[in-house]
């Protein structure tokens, strides 16, 4: 589980404030490559593998499928649910050589672990890491304190803010 310790504090990431996020860590490791293939770790990958693999020219992007939080916030077992393709690891000498591997965020590190178990030598890459899971990653762009819950724009919805003066509603 990775429940956020009290007092919570969230970082919500706006659609804007993503896109140049994910941009600057294309910058940050266009000097690492060159890199033959993007391995985007679904669902939460899939948006900055797709500003990287714009900005970066890599036009072969594999998935691996894992589902880990399968009741919103808490981390249940960890499913893989479809692997890396036979082909992109054999391009990559079996353990990952010249694959980034991008995902959203490092949290508690598993998900990183267990992608770091198949491809050993690939470089790692997210935009946001959480200091548990810092270790497993080369490259990110902003931390975020552990009990930090970090609200993704494809999460949210604009919604009615009720004056101040009103007071919280409930
Ligand atoms: O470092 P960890 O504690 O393993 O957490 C990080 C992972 O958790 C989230 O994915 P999730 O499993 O919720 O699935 P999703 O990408 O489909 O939202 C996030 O996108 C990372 O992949
Ligand atoms: O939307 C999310 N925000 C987070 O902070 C987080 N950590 C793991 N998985 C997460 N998903
Ligand atoms: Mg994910």
């Amino acid at each position: 589980m990775s429940e956020p310790t009290s007092p919570e504090k969230i970082f919500p990431v706006s659609w804007d404030q993503f896109h140049r996020d994910a941009r600057a860590l294309a910058w940050r490791i266009s000097g690492d490559g060159p890199f033959e293939a993007i391995v985007c770790i679904t669902r939460g990958g899939l948006v900055p593998a797709a500003v990287v693999s714009r900005e970066l020219g890599i036009r072969l992007i594999e998935t691996i499928c894992i589902a880990s939080r399968h009741n919103y916030r808490d981390q249940g077992e960890l499913m893989i649910l479809k692997q890396v393709a036979k082909d992109v690891v054999d391009k990559a000498g079996g353990k990952g050589a010249g694959v980034l591997v991008v995902d959203d965020l490092v949290d508690t590190g598993k998900t990183a672990s267990v992608v770091r178990d198949i491809l050993p030598d690939a470089h790692f890459a997210t935009v946001y890491a959480k200091p548990k899971g810092r270790p497993l990653v080369d490259t990110f762009i902003t931390e975020v304190s552990q009990d930090t819950w970090i609200y993704f724009p494809w999460d949210m919805g604009l919604a009615f803010q009720p004056p101040i003066a009103k007071g919280p509603v409930g």
